[in-house]
């Protein structure tokens, strides 16, 4: 999954305007053009969109969603510089530590 997530992300990134990407040809190069909020709005409508298959309950719809949520997420970090791998890491860094003690540590500082 992970192979395929840095794939993803090179192909988006080789979409970055000042790599050649042109918003006329590539829906990434036309979104990254259009700037951090364009890009926002998207995430925002995909999560809602998300939300409303899984309320549906209808499997394909729920993956389908999600998997527009994902993209349109790999689109924000490229913008911002950012990589799957990193929020990859985070996740790692976090296995194994129950999401309960981590608040209540949270609450005790
Ligand atoms: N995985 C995706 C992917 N998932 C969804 N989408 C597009 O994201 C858009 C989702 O928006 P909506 O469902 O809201 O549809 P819409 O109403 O047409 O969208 P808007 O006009 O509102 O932006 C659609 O145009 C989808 O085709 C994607 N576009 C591209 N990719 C990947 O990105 C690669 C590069 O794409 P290009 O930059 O277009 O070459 C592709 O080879 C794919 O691997």
């Amino acid at each position: 999954m992970n192979d395929f997530l840095s794939r993803l992300a090179d192909t988006i990134a080789s979409r970055r305007p000042e790599r050649g990407g042109s918003p006329d040809a590539s829906y990434v190069a036309r979104l990254l053009s259009k700037g951090p909020d364009a890009i926002l709005k998207k995430i925002g409508e995909e999560a809602t969109e998300t939300v409303m298959a899984a309320k549906d309950g209808v499997p394909e719809k729920i993956v389908y969603e999600t998997a527009d949520l994902w993209f349109h997420c790999l689109v924000m970090l490229e913008y911002y510089g950012l990589r799957p791998e990193q929020v990859v890491a985070e996740l790692a860094r976090r296995e194994g530590l129950s999401g309960l003690d981590e608040k209540s540590s949270r609450q005790l500082k």
